[in-house]
């Protein structure tokens, strides 16, 4: 690859930016300079043979410094990649912030183990969580303020909101809804709104099937068009065809990644560790500590978790499954080939399985706008 000093706008020796895709061996870099049109920004890269040798890989969401920029070409080469903040591994996100997770108030029924599952995948991330409930267009005023005391009550704070009226709901002092515009940057910003959530950070989207997430992205980045199910219910098969994970500009500042999601996500975090995952046992925490330090917070003595609060079944009935997962995998014959290591916040190895099948999986969202997988095609067709 051969740069064109010529074309340089630039003249800088360093060039820093931001992945923002990645498929196979190519990385769409956007570069942050201020003075070119964000078009004009993105080159195409790959990555140095020397992070090659050395293993390190490049993930959505990494900074990373370009070298030998070709601008007429939009291509470069990753040389270097810049301390990560945070590390996702599934999905590979670095530099996130916080996960929204979106879940339907109605259609379908919002039910609490099933919400408190991926509440509790999305804690395990060590990320901000922030949970937003949609289809509030569905349920009465009763209805959404029962929910929400609920969720105080469980330590989360929710948004509701409606992507097919553009309302978002506020709850005032004299617990009353107020609807505001959904997408109204210039009113929302000043409280928690989801707008505000977003602004400026990245914020990787996930949730379940069916609950309006392509249909939230497309309201939020209305270039980008994502296919939503037709309301016929039939959640068409094959609507997601490529499986890469992408960053995306929000309008109103900061970067949002769709991701393939899991329907069911797996409990499979050390069985110890589950309740870390729920705010209200952590509030007990603050309170006092157990008289057991391995205590698991089911029948012994002294227990400062056990307790009169909503989710401690839902609590003991995940304990179960983790426990029942450890378990499975440490009866594991050959257990290098299912599960691999991976790395959680604050560089703790875990093991955790590879994904059996792909009954779970889904890609991610095909888009009617220039994918990556174009970009590689014309690249490899012009070399
Ligand atoms: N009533 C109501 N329906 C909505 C709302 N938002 C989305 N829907 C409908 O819910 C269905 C599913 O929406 P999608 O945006 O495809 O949901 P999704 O979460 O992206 O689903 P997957 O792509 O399968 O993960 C569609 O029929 C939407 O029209 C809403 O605010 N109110
Ligand atoms: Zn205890």
């Amino acid at each position: 690859m051969s740069s064109t000093p010529s074309n340089d706008p630039l003249n800088t020796t360093e060039l820093v930016g931001t992945v923002v895709a990645v498929q196979a061996n190519f990385y769409q870099v956007e570069l942050e300079i201020q003075r070119v049109l964000p078009s004009e920004r993105i080159l195409l890269c790959t990555r140095r043979s020397l992070l090659k040798k050395m293993g390190q890989q490049v993930m959505v969401g990494d900074r990373v410094v370009v070298e030998e920029p070709d601008w007429l070409g939009k291509r470069g080469a990753i040389a270097q990649v810049l301390p990560r903040i945070t590390e996702l591994s599934r999905p590979p996100v670095a530099n996130a912030n916080q996960i929204l997770l979106v879940f339907a108030i109605a259609e379908p029924e919002l039910e609490a183990t099933a919400l408190s599952r991926f509440l509790v995948k999305a804690e395990s991330t060590g990320l901000e969580v922030c949970l937003c409930l949609n289809k509030c267009d569905l349920v009465s005023s009763e209805e959404l303020l029962e929910w929400r005391d609920r969720l105080l009550n469980w330590g989360y704070y929710p948004l509701f909101i409606s992507v097919n009226t553009g309302l978002e709901y506020t709850v005032d002092s004299d617990h009353k809804i107020i609807q505001k515009s959904l997408f109204d940057a210039e009113n929302t910003f000043k409280e928690k709104t989801l707008l505000h959530q977003l602004k400026d950070k990245t914020t990787v989207i996930s949730g379940p099937s069916g609950v309006g997430k392509s249909s939230l992205i497309n309201q939020l980045i209305p270039s980008l068009n994502i296919r939503v199910a037709t309301v016929s219910g039939k959640l068409g098969r094959g609507r997601h065809t490529t499986r890469h994970v992408e960053l995306f500009h929000l309008p109103t500042g900061g970067l949002l990644a769709d991701t393939p999601g899991f329907n069911q996500p797996e409990l499979d975090c050390e069985p110890q560790e589950l309740v870390d995952y729920f705010p209200e046992a952590k509030q007990r925490f603050q309170q006092g500590k157990c008289q057991f330090s391995d205590c698991s917070h089911r029948d012994e003595p002294n227990c400062v978790v056990r307790g009169d609060w909503e989710r401690y079944p839902i609590y003991l009935d995940f304990l179960e499954t983790a426990i029942a997962y450890q378990e499975a995998i440490q009866q594991q014959p050959d257990v290098e080939r299912n599960v691999k290591s991976k790395t959680k916040l604050g560089g703790k190895q875990q093991l955790e399985p590879k994904l059996a099948s792909k009954k779970y999986r889904r890609s991610s969202r095909r888009f009617q706008h220039q994918t990556l997988q174009d970009l590689c095609e014309d690249f490899s067709e012009e070399d």
